[in-house]
Protein backbone atom coordinates (compact mmCIF):
# COMPACT_ATOMS: atom_id res chain seq x y z
CA UNK A 1 0.00 0.00 0.00
CA UNK A 2 1.14 3.39 -0.66
CA UNK A 3 1.69 6.34 1.38
CA UNK A 4 -1.34 8.44 2.39
CA UNK A 5 -1.61 11.99 0.23
CA UNK A 6 -1.37 15.46 2.12
CA UNK A 7 -2.65 17.57 -0.58
CA UNK A 8 -5.28 20.18 0.87
CA UNK A 9 -7.11 20.31 -2.61
CA UNK A 10 -7.59 18.92 -5.73
CA UNK A 11 -6.51 21.63 -7.48
CA UNK A 12 -3.22 21.77 -5.97
CA UNK A 13 -2.76 17.80 -5.83
CA UNK A 14 -3.17 18.41 -9.71
CA UNK A 15 -0.64 21.22 -9.76
CA UNK A 16 2.14 19.47 -7.93
CA UNK A 17 1.79 15.85 -9.07
CA UNK A 18 3.45 14.29 -11.57
CA UNK A 19 2.28 10.58 -12.65
CA UNK A 20 4.89 7.92 -11.63
CA UNK A 21 8.01 6.92 -13.95
CA UNK A 22 7.21 3.00 -13.82
CA UNK A 23 3.43 3.70 -15.06
CA UNK A 24 4.98 6.50 -17.82
CA UNK A 25 7.71 4.01 -19.31
CA UNK A 26 4.19 1.37 -19.41
CA UNK A 27 2.25 3.25 -21.42
CA UNK A 28 4.79 4.94 -23.34
CA UNK A 29 5.62 1.21 -24.70
CA UNK A 30 2.02 1.84 -26.78
CA UNK A 31 3.00 4.46 -29.58
CA UNK A 32 -0.67 5.08 -30.35
CA UNK A 33 0.17 7.33 -26.63
CA UNK A 34 3.17 9.05 -27.63
CA UNK A 35 1.43 12.30 -28.80
CA UNK A 36 -0.70 12.29 -25.36
CA UNK A 37 2.37 11.24 -23.81
CA UNK A 38 5.48 13.83 -25.44
CA UNK A 39 6.63 16.90 -24.68
CA UNK A 40 4.46 18.68 -27.13
CA UNK A 41 1.19 16.92 -25.98
CA UNK A 42 -1.58 19.42 -24.54
CA UNK A 43 -1.68 17.04 -21.53
CA UNK A 44 0.34 16.58 -18.21
CA UNK A 45 0.72 13.36 -16.74
CA UNK A 46 -0.62 13.03 -12.88
CA UNK A 47 -1.60 10.07 -10.86
CA UNK A 48 -5.13 9.02 -11.20
CA UNK A 49 -6.35 10.38 -8.19
CA UNK A 50 -8.92 8.02 -7.20
CA UNK A 51 -5.99 5.10 -6.80
CA UNK A 52 -4.43 6.87 -4.53
CA UNK A 53 -4.28 5.76 -0.71
CA UNK A 54 -6.44 8.30 1.09
CA UNK A 55 -4.90 6.68 4.67
CA UNK A 56 -6.38 3.82 6.91
CA UNK A 57 -9.41 5.22 8.63
CA UNK A 58 -10.18 6.57 5.38
CA UNK A 59 -12.64 4.96 2.76
CA UNK A 60 -12.64 7.63 0.07
CA UNK A 61 -11.75 5.84 -3.01
CA UNK A 62 -11.66 2.31 -1.47
CA UNK A 63 -12.72 0.32 -4.96
CA UNK A 64 -10.29 2.04 -7.00
CA UNK A 65 -7.59 2.22 -4.51
CA UNK A 66 -7.44 -1.49 -3.32
CA UNK A 67 -10.46 -3.71 -4.61
CA UNK A 68 -9.52 -2.69 -8.16
CA UNK A 69 -5.35 -1.76 -7.84
CA UNK A 70 -4.13 -5.10 -8.29
CA UNK A 71 -1.96 -6.62 -10.97
CA UNK A 72 -4.57 -8.75 -12.29
CA UNK A 73 -7.17 -6.28 -12.42
CA UNK A 74 -5.81 -2.69 -13.28
CA UNK A 75 -2.47 -2.85 -12.77
CA UNK A 76 -1.67 0.63 -14.26
CA UNK A 77 -3.45 4.03 -14.28
CA UNK A 78 -2.64 7.69 -14.78
CA UNK A 79 -4.73 10.80 -15.66
CA UNK A 80 -3.50 13.60 -18.21
CA UNK A 81 -5.48 17.16 -17.53
CA UNK A 82 -4.78 20.31 -19.96
CA UNK A 83 -2.42 22.84 -19.02
CA UNK A 84 -3.73 25.47 -16.19
CA UNK A 85 -4.06 28.13 -19.12
CA UNK A 86 -6.10 25.83 -21.08
CA UNK A 87 -8.63 24.97 -18.27
CA UNK A 88 -9.03 28.65 -16.82
CA UNK A 89 -10.76 29.29 -20.56
CA UNK A 90 -12.94 25.87 -20.90
CA UNK A 91 -13.60 27.25 -17.11
CA UNK A 92 -14.48 30.77 -18.27
CA UNK A 93 -16.18 29.40 -21.37
CA UNK A 94 -18.29 26.59 -19.28
CA UNK A 95 -19.57 29.20 -16.84
CA UNK A 96 -19.71 32.33 -18.74
CA UNK A 97 -23.80 31.76 -19.19
CA UNK A 98 -24.26 29.57 -16.17
CA UNK A 99 -24.87 30.57 -12.68
CA UNK A 100 -22.81 27.95 -11.04
CA UNK A 101 -20.00 29.92 -11.47
CA UNK A 102 -17.24 28.35 -9.22
CA UNK A 103 -16.11 32.22 -8.63
CA UNK A 104 -17.43 36.02 -9.47
CA UNK A 105 -14.47 36.56 -11.40
CA UNK A 106 -15.65 34.21 -13.98
CA UNK A 107 -19.23 34.54 -14.60
CA UNK A 108 -19.93 36.51 -17.46
CA UNK A 109 -17.14 36.69 -19.77
CA UNK A 110 -16.99 40.35 -21.71
CA UNK A 111 -16.53 40.67 -25.33
CA UNK A 112 -13.16 42.32 -24.25
CA UNK A 113 -12.51 39.00 -22.28
CA UNK A 114 -13.95 36.71 -25.24
CA UNK A 115 -11.68 38.59 -27.77
CA UNK A 116 -9.11 38.34 -25.71
CA UNK A 117 -9.50 34.54 -24.53
CA UNK A 118 -9.69 33.85 -28.50
CA UNK A 119 -6.10 35.66 -28.55
CA UNK A 120 -4.80 33.39 -25.63
CA UNK A 121 -6.41 30.02 -27.61
CA UNK A 122 -4.03 30.80 -30.34
CA UNK A 123 -1.21 30.77 -28.06
CA UNK A 124 -2.63 28.35 -25.18
CA UNK A 125 -2.18 24.67 -26.37
CA UNK A 126 -5.75 23.68 -27.05
CA UNK A 127 -6.57 19.96 -25.62
CA UNK A 128 -9.49 18.33 -27.14
CA UNK A 129 -10.60 16.81 -23.88
CA UNK A 130 -11.08 17.84 -19.97
CA UNK A 131 -9.59 14.65 -18.72
CA UNK A 132 -7.94 11.63 -20.25
CA UNK A 133 -7.82 8.17 -17.91
CA UNK A 134 -5.05 6.28 -19.48
CA UNK A 135 -5.53 2.53 -18.03
CA UNK A 136 -4.65 -1.00 -18.68
CA UNK A 137 -7.39 -3.75 -17.74
CA UNK A 138 -6.50 -7.19 -16.98
CA UNK A 139 -7.72 -10.44 -17.93
CA UNK A 140 -9.69 -10.85 -13.94
CA UNK A 141 -12.04 -7.78 -15.06
CA UNK A 142 -14.03 -10.34 -17.74
CA UNK A 143 -17.56 -11.04 -17.54
CA UNK A 144 -17.24 -12.58 -20.93
CA UNK A 145 -14.49 -14.20 -22.21
CA UNK A 146 -11.22 -12.24 -22.19
CA UNK A 147 -13.63 -9.02 -22.40
CA UNK A 148 -14.48 -6.54 -19.68
CA UNK A 149 -17.23 -6.66 -18.01
CA UNK A 150 -19.55 -3.73 -18.76
CA UNK A 151 -20.11 -2.75 -14.87
CA UNK A 152 -16.35 -2.36 -14.74
CA UNK A 153 -16.60 -0.01 -17.61
CA UNK A 154 -19.22 2.09 -16.36
CA UNK A 155 -17.46 2.58 -13.12
CA UNK A 156 -14.33 3.80 -15.06
CA UNK A 157 -16.44 6.34 -16.81
CA UNK A 158 -17.96 7.35 -13.55
CA UNK A 159 -14.82 8.02 -11.99
CA UNK A 160 -13.01 9.51 -15.08
CA UNK A 161 -15.91 12.00 -15.71
CA UNK A 162 -15.55 12.75 -10.96
CA UNK A 163 -11.92 13.75 -11.58
CA UNK A 164 -12.82 15.69 -14.84
CA UNK A 165 -15.73 17.90 -12.39
CA UNK A 166 -13.59 18.25 -9.96
CA UNK A 167 -10.59 20.04 -11.56
CA UNK A 168 -13.33 22.83 -12.67
CA UNK A 169 -14.12 23.05 -8.98
CA UNK A 170 -12.22 25.95 -7.09
CA UNK A 171 -10.14 25.78 -3.90
CA UNK A 172 -12.03 27.79 -2.42
CA UNK A 173 -15.48 25.37 -2.54
CA UNK A 174 -17.54 27.91 -4.52
CA UNK A 175 -18.99 24.97 -6.33
CA UNK A 176 -19.84 22.02 -3.70
CA UNK A 177 -19.22 18.64 -4.27
CA UNK A 178 -20.53 16.88 -7.24
CA UNK A 179 -22.60 13.90 -8.01
CA UNK A 180 -23.45 11.52 -10.70
CA UNK A 181 -27.40 11.60 -11.24
CA UNK A 182 -27.64 10.04 -14.48
CA UNK A 183 -24.93 7.89 -16.43
CA UNK A 184 -26.03 6.77 -19.83
CA UNK A 185 -23.45 4.09 -21.17
CA UNK A 186 -23.26 2.70 -25.08
CA UNK A 187 -21.57 -0.67 -25.00
CA UNK A 188 -20.98 -0.49 -28.82
CA UNK A 189 -17.92 -2.83 -29.40
CA UNK A 190 -16.54 -5.50 -27.11
CA UNK A 191 -13.56 -4.47 -25.05
CA UNK A 192 -10.81 -7.33 -25.42
CA UNK A 193 -9.05 -8.14 -22.49
CA UNK A 194 -5.58 -7.86 -21.76
CA UNK A 195 -5.93 -4.55 -22.98
CA UNK A 196 -4.40 -0.57 -22.58
CA UNK A 197 -7.53 1.78 -23.48
CA UNK A 198 -7.91 5.64 -23.13
CA UNK A 199 -10.91 6.76 -21.44
CA UNK A 200 -11.79 11.06 -22.85
CA UNK A 201 -14.23 12.69 -21.25
CA UNK A 202 -14.84 16.45 -21.45
CA UNK A 203 -18.28 19.00 -19.86
CA UNK A 204 -20.33 19.64 -22.50
CA UNK A 205 -22.02 22.49 -20.42
CA UNK A 206 -23.40 23.67 -16.91
CA UNK A 207 -26.48 25.21 -15.80
CA UNK A 208 -26.87 26.29 -12.61
CA UNK A 209 -26.43 22.97 -10.48
CA UNK A 210 -26.58 20.47 -13.31
CA UNK A 211 -23.48 19.56 -15.16
CA UNK A 212 -23.49 17.78 -18.40
CA UNK A 213 -20.62 15.53 -19.29
CA UNK A 214 -19.61 13.13 -22.39
CA UNK A 215 -16.89 10.24 -22.91
CA UNK A 216 -15.71 7.69 -25.16
CA UNK A 217 -13.18 4.63 -24.72
CA UNK A 218 -10.74 4.23 -27.49
CA UNK A 219 -7.97 1.46 -27.84
CA UNK A 220 -5.10 1.23 -29.97
CA UNK A 221 -7.23 0.78 -33.28
CA UNK A 222 -8.70 4.42 -32.09
CA UNK A 223 -12.95 2.42 -32.44
CA UNK A 224 -14.48 4.12 -29.89
CA UNK A 225 -16.14 0.84 -28.07
CA UNK A 226 -17.93 2.24 -25.36
CA UNK A 227 -19.40 6.21 -24.91
CA UNK A 228 -21.22 7.56 -21.90
CA UNK A 229 -22.68 10.80 -21.29
CA UNK A 230 -23.69 11.60 -17.87
CA UNK A 231 -25.56 14.16 -15.72
CA UNK A 232 -23.94 15.78 -12.46
CA UNK A 233 -25.53 17.74 -9.96
CA UNK A 234 -23.87 20.10 -7.22
CA UNK A 235 -24.94 19.53 -3.67
CA UNK A 236 -26.61 22.34 -2.04
CA UNK A 237 -24.77 25.27 -0.83
CA UNK A 238 -24.61 24.20 3.15
CA UNK A 239 -24.88 20.32 2.45
CA UNK A 240 -27.44 17.90 1.37
C1 LIG B 1 -11.71 15.31 -4.88
C2 LIG B 1 -11.20 15.05 -6.16
C3 LIG B 1 -11.54 13.81 -6.84
C4 LIG B 1 -12.87 13.54 -7.20
C5 LIG B 1 -13.10 12.28 -7.87
C6 LIG B 1 -14.44 11.85 -7.57
C7 LIG B 1 -14.91 10.76 -8.42
C8 LIG B 1 -16.17 10.28 -7.88
C9 LIG B 1 -16.89 9.46 -8.88
C10 LIG B 1 -17.98 8.73 -8.25
C11 LIG B 1 -19.23 9.48 -8.40
C12 LIG B 1 -20.39 8.71 -7.94
O1 LIG B 1 -20.49 7.57 -8.21
S1 LIG B 1 -21.51 9.48 -6.99
C13 LIG B 1 -22.48 8.17 -6.37
C14 LIG B 1 -23.73 7.95 -7.14
N1 LIG B 1 -24.60 9.13 -7.00
C15 LIG B 1 -25.21 9.39 -5.87
O2 LIG B 1 -25.12 8.71 -4.85
C16 LIG B 1 -26.08 10.62 -5.90
C17 LIG B 1 -27.40 10.36 -5.22
N2 LIG B 1 -28.27 11.54 -5.42
C18 LIG B 1 -28.32 12.53 -4.51
O3 LIG B 1 -27.75 12.44 -3.43
C19 LIG B 1 -29.13 13.72 -4.89
O4 LIG B 1 -29.81 13.46 -6.12
C20 LIG B 1 -28.28 15.00 -5.09
C21 LIG B 1 -27.69 15.47 -3.75
C22 LIG B 1 -27.12 14.77 -6.07
C23 LIG B 1 -29.16 16.10 -5.67
O5 LIG B 1 -30.27 16.25 -4.83
P1 LIG B 1 -30.93 17.69 -4.65
O6 LIG B 1 -29.90 18.66 -4.20
O7 LIG B 1 -32.14 17.50 -3.82
O8 LIG B 1 -31.28 18.10 -6.14
P2 LIG B 1 -32.64 17.94 -6.96
O9 LIG B 1 -33.46 19.13 -6.65
O10 LIG B 1 -33.24 16.60 -6.78
O11 LIG B 1 -32.08 18.02 -8.44
C24 LIG B 1 -31.41 19.17 -8.91
C25 LIG B 1 -31.72 19.30 -10.39
O12 LIG B 1 -31.20 18.12 -11.06
C26 LIG B 1 -32.28 17.43 -11.74
N3 LIG B 1 -32.05 16.00 -11.60
C27 LIG B 1 -31.76 15.30 -10.49
N4 LIG B 1 -31.61 14.00 -10.76
C28 LIG B 1 -31.81 13.85 -12.08
C29 LIG B 1 -31.80 12.73 -12.97
N5 LIG B 1 -31.49 11.50 -12.55
N6 LIG B 1 -32.04 12.96 -14.28
C30 LIG B 1 -32.33 14.21 -14.74
N7 LIG B 1 -32.35 15.30 -13.92
C31 LIG B 1 -32.12 15.14 -12.62
C32 LIG B 1 -33.53 17.88 -11.00
O13 LIG B 1 -34.67 17.77 -11.85
C33 LIG B 1 -33.21 19.33 -10.70
O14 LIG B 1 -33.36 20.08 -11.89
P3 LIG B 1 -33.99 21.57 -11.89
O15 LIG B 1 -35.37 21.44 -11.35
O16 LIG B 1 -33.08 22.35 -10.96
O17 LIG B 1 -33.91 22.01 -13.31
Amino acid sequence: MSTPHNWTTYTAFLRTSRASESDLKYFALHPWLAPLLSPGSPYRSVPFFSRLEKGENNTLDRFFNRVINTNDTIPHAIALVPGDEWLALRRKELFASSTSSPSSSQQNVTGEEKEQATTEQETTQKAEYDFILLTSLAPSLSGFTDTAHGGLLSALFDEAMGCCTAAFRNDDDAVQELFTVNLNVTYRRPVPLPGVYAIRVRVEKTEGRKWWLKGELVGGDGVVRTSAESLWVAARKGGL
